[in-house]
């Protein structure tokens, strides 16, 4: 049986026009094992399209073509891939070796789409090269070759998954007379070992090398004659097993073609890492300056003790924003009243009744309630010790949430002896040694201001605060009596409730906002700033995300030019027998390896910036403002992977769909 047969094969073109060109006209012809023919025929007769067809990269053909008895036509994908890998060997005019691999994974190629075993497709190659008298050179990349040595290395590539049909296509076209004689040479070889060469050529000189010459013009057979006939020599074939190309072996492969063009995909990843960084700096800057303002404004606190204050309902609140924001100027004025009403101490509405205490008492894990008061003055109360004199911004009830730490001298007031407490700083401004000093105290009771003698017992410092708080502190019932004695009374306008545990305090706080209750003035100040930095953050975090369209965009452009520049690459893998689906997975790789990159890129300049950042604001403010967490690099890189492999779509399909015809044609 013929290993090849033509019978009637026709091959239309599509013209630009409309209508078709017929480039073959029915041809028939067989082929055996060990010939080695010539096909020759003016410029333009057919000869490279009758070649592809044979060689299964056109397969839009009529008539039939059978190898070892079996249509082309009829292949299944597979049997159409395993054609191409193991039963024929491609050798161009122009060699189309992969530049950036070495002769070794040149000639390998094949090999790896076939994923075969490393060692054994480096030592096949090895041979081979040798046989082709390359063995000093086989760690070059093919620029460094002439072009007798390159012809050398594509017929090692054809061969190297031992093939029976060897199709050349002009192989000594673009060589000097002396190489073509040794190409010719090792090309009879191959018909020697057995193979069938099917040879194109203009070369009449070539031709009589061949044991058979077959003539086409304009698309026909015009003459198929027999010259001197080709002794084979028997010879052990190797028995390659081709199976499908491996992700991992794509991956190595995209690897590989990335480090062949590294400045370029070097400077993309820079381009998108900084687009990534954008955004994990800014969401580690947000979490970073939250647990900042957070950490200052809550250190302050027992960790035993819930400060708990009332507040209009969230409803009533809402209505009179939306009367103020209505421009009504009476809800204006009135808010404003209210607002400074609640500072003062003076709001009705702020004070808690015994219901809200007893709903408050009976809250789970609340093993303590102490009633509190708490107001702010603008300049009316007032210390003076001798002639010394101090303003006070705050004045308060002895509580619980004092921590220990806090008090710097002395102790906490005792209730019934006109005793108080003020804050380290106010105290440094009265005097040197204050404690068991008499001070004069006027301070504002609601509507009426008093003077009073009252003797310092201790002084203390807010902790979480470097700038102290002109804070005076006297006990509730002290307090209490003050209002009594002025006929005024006093309500209480801040609870605090001790847990039994530290652990329940922040469910008795929870517990007391579901019950309509708010936290302490630091805690809904926290809150806010924490809204307002989210807001912020994930503002800043949308702009900065922006950069990494344009980095996508910039990806998809950088892979689309290297699809371009390969597209006579890819045509010469997919003679070798590469699916769709391995040129698909080799460009994914490639955007995934680039969207790897960049997101590491991303992440250390990130952590670089972050260390370069803190070390400033530790030494400004004594705190680290950036949180770079795993979680955030993680993000950073799989965000990364993920833009750059949505941007590689594009291109790695169009590099699938390549027609290996037209690739190869590509100049
Ligand atoms: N894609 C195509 N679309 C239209 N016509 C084509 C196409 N490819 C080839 N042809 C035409 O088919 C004919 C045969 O071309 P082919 O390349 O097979 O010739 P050839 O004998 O190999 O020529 P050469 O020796 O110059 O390489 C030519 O007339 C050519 O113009």
């Amino acid at each position: 049986m013929p290993v090849l047969e033509l019978k009637n094969v026709k091959k239309f073109y599509k013209m630009p026009g409309g209508g078709r060109f017929e480039a073959l006209h029915g041809v028939s012809a067989k082929f055996n094992a060990g010939e080695m023919v010539a096909i020759v025929g003016e410029s333009g007769s057919g000869k490279s399209t009758l070649m592809n067809t044979i060689g299964g990269l056109d397969s839009d053909f009529e008539g039939e073509i059978l190898y070892e008895g079996k249509n082309l036509r009829d292949f299944s994908t597979k049997e159409m891939v395993n054609y191409h890998k193991k039963s024929i060997g491609f050798i161009f005019q122009n060699f189309n070796l992969i530049p950036h691999l070495d002769l070794i994974d040149n000639v390998s190629i094949a090999m790896t789409l076939s994923n075969v075993g490393e060692d054994f497709r480096r030592q096949r190659a090895k041979d081979l090269l040798k046989q082709v008298g390359l063995e000093e050179h086989m760690y070059k990349k093919p620029d460094q070759l002439s072009g007798g040595q390159k012809q050398r290395v594509a017929i090692a590539r054809a061969l190297v998954n031992d093939p029976d049909v060897i199709i050349a296509d002009e192989p000594t076209g673009a060589l000097d007379a002396e190489t073509t004689d040794v190409i010719l040479d090792m090309i009879r070889d191959i018909a020697v070992e057995g193979k069938l060469v099917l040879m194109v050529t203009h070369s009449e000189k070539v031709a009589a090398h061949c044991s058979r010459v077959l003539r086409i013009d304009r698309g026909q057979i015009v003459d198929d004659h027999e010259q001197k006939p080709i002794e084979h020599q028997q010879i052990d074939r190797e028995n390659i097993v081709v199976h499908n190309m491996s992700l991992w072996k794509a991956i190595k492969l995209a690897f590989k073609n990335m480090k062949a063009k590294f400045g370029r995909n070097a400077l993309v990843a820079t381009g998108m890492g900084i687009g990534i960084m954008s955004v994990i700096l800014m969401l580690s800057l947000g979490k970073g300056v939250t647990s900042y303002v957070s950490g200052q404004m809550n250190t302050y606190s027992n960790p035993l003790v819930a400060e708990i204050q009332k507040t209009s309902s969230q409803k009533m609140q809402q209505k009179k924003m939306q009367d103020v924001q209505k421009g009504d100027s009476a809800a204006l004025a009135k808010q404003q009243q209210e607002n400074m009403n609640s500072l003062s101490g003076t709001s009705a509405t702020n004070s808690f009744s015994s219901k809200d205490l007893r709903k408050l008492k009976r809250i789970k894990h609340v093993k303590k309630l102490q009633k509190g008061y708490t107001a702010i003055s603008l300049g009316t109360n007032q210390i003076s010790y001798k002639k010394k004199r101090a303003t006070l911004i705050y004045l308060k009830t002895v509580n619980d949430a004092i921590a220990k730490s806090e008090i710097k001298h002395g102790r906490l007031p005792k209730a019934g002896k006109d005793e108080v407490m003020i804050d380290n700083g106010t105290a440094e401004t009265l005097g040197k040694h204050m404690i068991g000093k008499t001070i004069k105290a006027h301070l504002q009771l609601g509507t009426k201001t008093i003077d009073k003698k009252v003797k310092v017992v201790g002084t203390y410092e807010q902790a979480g605060n470097s700038g102290s708080m002109s804070t005076i502190l006297l006990p509730y019932s002290d307090l209490k009596q003050l209002f009594k004695d002025n006929g005024l009374t006093l309500k209480p306008n801040v609870v605090y409730l001790t847990s039994s545990e530290q652990k329940y305090t922040e469910a008795i706080k929870t517990k007391a906002k579901d019950l309509g209750f708010a936290g302490s003035m630091q805690e809904q100040m926290t809150q806010m700033f924490d809204s307002i930095l989210s807001v912020l953050t994930y503002v800043l975090t949308a702009i900065a995300a922006v950069s990494l369209v344009v980095s996508a965009i910039m990806i998809l452009v950088v892979l689309n030019i290297s699809v371009v520049e390969r597209t006579q690459e890819i045509g010469v893998m997919k003679a070798l027998g590469a699916r769709r689906k391995d040129i698909r997975r080799i460009f994914s790789s490639e955007a995934f390896l680039i969207g790897l990159g960049s997101g590491i890129v991303g992440v250390l300049l990130t952590w670089l910036l972050s260390l370069a950042i803190n070390h400033y604001t530790i030494s400004a403010f004594k705190a680290a403002v950036v949180t770079l967490t795993p979680q955030y690099a993680l993000t950073g890189v799989v965000v990364s992977v993920v833009i750059s492999m949505i941007a590689g779509i594009l291109p790695s399909n169009h590099a699938s769909k390549l027609d290996p015809v037209d690739a190869l044609r590509k100049e």
